[in-house]
């Protein structure tokens, strides 16, 4: 079987595009540039990536960013100042704290601290809240949202389907589960505790892999045909790599992410779409 990629990199570069766009129309309307401020704590060395690559995005699209590094000593305290002072800067449109933190601090007040209206991580607990009812003025964890947008801008059909999600976390298993039945599709969570996982994997019509583990999973774990999602992010010694074994699938699944260049691309893609969302309810509350 022939795999076509489902490709990250130019699906973001598409959405990216259309983002400049609007970006340009308000500015032709006199309104201030949207600005995304990110907040890092530390040295974690993948996280200096992902947050350089945010920066880079938005300078793209005409957006402004704000980068606060902080020292990996900091505080709770001097952390959840910092975001109090961006939650009040009417300058800033949307707040993100680069997870992880270091390990004395607790992520889960951060995030509460948060202005919802801010949150372009969609990981306050409003956010979550409201997508898990349905609301669709909600801020869309990222990640999930990429793979939604990804499969649609493909073509892959979603309703109807059987969708395997192997992981359950917070960021990424949890809301992408809410995200799929959304899309109509049939859904079924694994994680650690599940029993006879291969058997359930094997009967997706649409797998999404987000474990956290180096090429877990192979074509004895996929049925001929099936679409294959990998979330993963691996840095081994000869390279990237995600939760599922790209070489070993290929020509067994009808579509298939890389890694790099799929799921990733698209995290940063629907986060510069979240705080255009953001800028614009803002600036509807002040107009
Ligand atoms: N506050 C947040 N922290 C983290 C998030 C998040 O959504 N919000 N997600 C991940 C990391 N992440 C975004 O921050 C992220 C990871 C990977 C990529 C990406 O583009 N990867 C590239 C390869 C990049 C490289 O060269 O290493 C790819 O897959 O092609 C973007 C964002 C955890 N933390």
């Amino acid at each position: 079987m022939e795999t076509q990629i489902l490709d990250g990199k130019q699906t973001a570069r598409e959405i990216r595009s259309e983002l400049k766009e609007q970006i340009q129309d308000c500015i032709r309307k006199g309104m201030p540039a949207p600005c995304l401020a990110v907040i890092l704590v530390g040295h974690d060395e993948a996280s200096k990536v992902y947050v350089n690559n945010k920066e880079k995005a938005c300078g793209w699209i005409g957006m402004k960013s704000l980068v606060c590094r902080m020292p990996a000593e900091t505080t709770q305290e001097e952390l959840l100042a910092k975001v109090q002072e961006l939650n009040e800067d009417p300058g800033v449109n949307g707040i993100l704290v680069q997870l992880p933190l270091p390990r004395h601090l607790d992520a889960d007040l951060v995030i509460n601290a948060i202005d919802p209206a801010k949150d372009v991580d969609g990981f306050h607990p409003v956010n979550a809240g409201k997508l898990s009812i349905g609301h669709r003025d909600a801020f869309v964890s990222c990640t999930p949202a990429g793979v939604v947008q990804l499969l649609k801008r493909a073509g892959v059909e979603i309703a109807s389907k059987h969708c395997v999600i192997a992981g359950r976390s917070n960021i990424v298993g949890k809301p992408l589960a809410l995200l799929m039945l959304r899309e109509n599709a049939t859904v079924t969570v694994c994680h650690s505790k599940t029993k006879d996982l291969s058997e359930l994997t094997r009967q997706a019509d649409i797998f999404i892999a987000a474990v956290g583990r180096p090429k877990m999973f192979g074509p004895e774990d996929i049925r001929e045909g099936a679409v294959v999602v990998d979330v993963g992010m691996h840095r081994l010694e000869d390279g990237l790599c995600g939760d599922v074994d790209y070489e070993a699938c290929m020509g067994r699944a009808s579509y298939m992410t890389p890694v790099p260049g799929g799921v990733g691309p698209m995290t940063i893609a629907m986060l510069l779409s979240n705080c255009v969302q953001a800028y614009k309810a803002q600036l509807g509350t002040r107009s």
